[in-house]
């Protein structure tokens, strides 16, 4: 099996995620501000509790190339899409520290401790595959609204998202991704058991990103 099989499995709930009105609404630059502020703060404690997970597949590796696997993804995810979040939540007046006393929302809880429990009971398949929809998923919407014509960057209080997931260095990094995904699910059959946890795992996931979505979404009512 290959990503695509992971995808197809889930169809409905990956264009639910990748499709969904919060990001549309972002790169019209039409989503409202309390929304994506939420969105934002829970984003945060999100990507502290996937530094966990990506650290927990060191733990899972034996080769010591195993073991830098996850490092770029890693790096970037502490450097690039962490320090995005902070400036952006200190042009509204949020500190870093502020951020940290963030009282974690459901959702985020869900999420990211769904993708620790599923690595730390299974192995590093299953670990990435949890893995998977965060960084494939943020880089098909990415790719979409850096092509969509009603997507906006002049004036859009957006912007430096939509430039942060459409841009070179985010897609080439899942492109790698991806790339490491294949080479892991290459010899398991769709059809088996195996292969149908692995199904299961993904579209776990990919529910669970509909749902931050919707987080952020229910914040602005
Ligand atoms: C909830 C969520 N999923 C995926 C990404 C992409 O890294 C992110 N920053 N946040």
């Amino acid at each position: 099996m290959n990503y695509q099989d992971l995808i197809s499995y889930c169809q409905q709930d990956w264009e639910d995620y990748t499709e969904h009105d919060f990001v549309n609404q972002l790169a019209t630059g039409d989503l409202n501000k309390y929304a994506f502020f939420h969105y934002l703060k829970q984003d945060y404690l999100f990507l502290k509790h996937y530094a966990r997970a990506y650290a927990l597949a060191v733990f899972k590796s034996s080769t010591l190339a195993e073991m830098r696997e996850p490092l770029p993804g890693l790096n970037a995810l502490l450097e690039s899409e962490m320090n995005h979040h902070i400036e952006y939540c200190q042009t509204w007046g949020l500190s870093a520290e502020e951020m940290e006393a963030e009282p974690e929302d459901f959702g985020t809880v869900c999420y990211t401790r769904y993708v620790l429990d599923t690595g730390m009971a299974g192995d590093r398949t299953d670990l990435f595959t949890a893995l998977a929809p965060c960084a494939i998923g943020y880089a098909v919407v990415g790719q979409r609204l850096g092509q969509w014509p009603e997507t906006k960057l002049e004036g859009n209080p957006y912007r430096s998202w939509v430039e942060l997931y459409s841009g070179e260095d985010y897609q080439s990094g899942v492109e790698e991704t991806i790339r490491r995904l294949n080479a892991m699910l290459e010899e398991i059959p769709l059809e088996s058991k195996r292969g149908h946890r692995l199904c299961e795992i993904f579209k776990t996931a990919t529910r669970m990103e509909v749902a931050f979505w919707e987080q952020g979404m229910k914040a602005a009512q």
